[in-house]
């Protein structure tokens, strides 16, 4: 299995090396040259099997030579060994044809569990195996950087360093990142929006001099690792609710388009997916260019669901090397254009294969509070701020074909809007119940390339 760049420069790489590498060297993101199959049969013989046997089968393909079936497998096994389901992704239903995908159940609260604590134990084994250390950089609205360090805290081969956005995450998911001990571990908050620290972040990756210098690797889902690890919960999900003989859709609360990819990577394997529908916050960029008006970033206004407060959606590349017929020229330019003019028009007929899997829409920040209101009422469910975009634009889009809504993160993450909408208060689970004691251990740093570079450089250990 080999790796080819969206910009069509970079070296082909096996999965290993393109889960090191992160960002590719000519500034595009690794995808797979060729999408595995997965038979109706293959399909059908996922019910019954446990998350972690399901991972293995659907993930297998990808991996190639890179990790032994029994290294994988056993990988697999500890990755989820923590979560706090038996059933990793459960579902539940909150209307006749509308179901809840519950991906909140891993170590820190979010969905980026199911693909951070996969990669740590990934990067382990590799990194062991060549007897490298590297230097992680992430960028994170608050639920990456979170996942990233409890996956990566107190391993030696790696210092972490994650980038989120002053004043811009909740409290919790502030001190998830602040609170660790472990001296590998470093929380920057930097004086801007998410999409300054994600710009850094591909600035380092592009700056190859310091990129060499420190061993910089990626978890942001720059890393098609991170991906992989996502695509198995659509098929879990859509396998309980009778596919392959049924097809379903799927509501996906979208920010850095890295979620939902993994649901387009579903679907092309062969999973019988109707629709992908896009939700978004009122950073809605995804939803304008969905709908036709161009890819046009128009500043980060902060919300109730920070976590997809982005308006320079990462992984949107890799829609549109596909809708472009993976040209990786034509992708370089559209990428060169929103550079330099905040923007570009997308052709007709990328428009149209893109708009034959997606649909979109947005929620405004009213609409979000009301919808955790309404389903607390209606069901008892208490949805976090980020699931409630996705409920609401799901309910848009509902038909006869059965849906399913990705609940991206546990509610107690955001209490101060869940309760503003509900009147309760979501209680952090136990392991969590001293969080707001802990010391905390952050440096603020500016947006500035030199000064991060240099920050890092002095810090690391490895
Ligand atoms: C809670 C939550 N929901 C949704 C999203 C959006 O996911 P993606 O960036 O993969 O589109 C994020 C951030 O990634 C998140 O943290
Ligand atoms: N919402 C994310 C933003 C980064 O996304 P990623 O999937 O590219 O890591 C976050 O919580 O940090």
């Amino acid at each position: 299995m080999k790796y080819i760049s969206t910009r069509g420069q970079a070296p082909v790489l096996s999965f290993e090396e393109a889960m090191l590498t992160g960002l590719a060297r000519d500034g595009g993101l690794y995808v797979p040259e060729t999408i595995p199959q997965m038979s109706a049969p293959d399909i059908a013989a996922l019910a019954g099997l446990s998350y972690e046997e399901a991972a293995f089968r659907v993930m297998r393909p990808f991996v190639g030579d890179s990790f032994s079936d029994d290294d994988f497998a056993e990988i697999i096994s500890r990755a989820y060994a923590g979560f706090g389901h038996a059933a990793r992704a459960p579902m539940v239903q909150l209307a006749p044809n509308h179901f809840l995908l519950e991906l909140f159940h891993g170590p820190t609260l979010a969905f980026k569990d199911f693909a951070m604590q996969l990669i740590g134990q990934l990067f382990q084994v590799a990194l062991k195996r060549r007897g490298e250390k590297v230097t992680i950089v992430g960028a994170t609205s608050g639920d990456t950087g979170s996942a990233a360090i409890e996956a990566f805290r107190g391993l030696d081969a790696v210092d972490v360093f994650i980038l989120f956005p002053h004043g811009r995450v909740s409290e919790v998911q502030r001190r998830q990142m602040t609170t660790p001990a472990e001296t590998n571990v470093h929380a920057l908050a930097l004086d801007g929006h998410f999409d300054d620290c994600q710009a850094r972040l591909k600035d380092m990756f592009n700056h190859f001099e310091f990129r060499d210098e420190v061993a910089l690797a990626g978890v942001n889902s720059i890393n098609w690792a991170r991906v992989l690890a996502q695509v198995v919960y659509y098929f879990t999900s859509a396998v309980a609710l009778g596919a392959p003989q049924r097809k379903v859709s799927f509501t996906v609360p979208t920010g850095n388009f890295g979620d939902i990819f993994a649901g387009y990577i579903a679907r092309r394997m062969g999973l019988p997916i109707e629709t992908l529908v896009v939700a978004t916050n009122q950073n809605d960029i995804l939803h304008r260019a969905l709908s036709g008006q161009g890819y046009v970033t128009s500043g980060v206004t902060p919300s109730i669901s920070p976590s997809m407060d982005i308006q320079v959606s990462s992984n949107f590349e890799r829609a549109l090397f596909d809708a472009y017929g993976r040209d990786g020229a034509a992708v370089g330019q559209l990428m060169g254009e929103l550079k330099e003019q905040g923007g570009f028009r997308i052709s007709q007929g990328a428009l149209q294969g893109l708009q034959e899997t997606f649909a979109s829409g947005r929620a405004s920040e009213e609409e979000t509070s009301a919808m955790i209101r309404q389903i607390y009422a209606e069901t008892g469910e208490i949805l976090c701020p980020h699931s409630a975009v996705g409920v609401k634009v799901a309910r848009e889009h509902l038909g006869t074909t059965p849906m399913i809504t990705l609940a991206t993160a546990h509610p107690a993450k955001f209490p101060d809007a869940v309760e503003a909408a509900t009147g309760q208060r979501p209680p952090l689970p136990n392991r969590m119940a001293d969080l707001y004691e802990r010391p905390e251990r952050v440096s603020r740093v500016e947006n500035d390339l030199a000064a991060l570079e240099e920050l890092i450089r002095e810090r690391r250990a490895v």
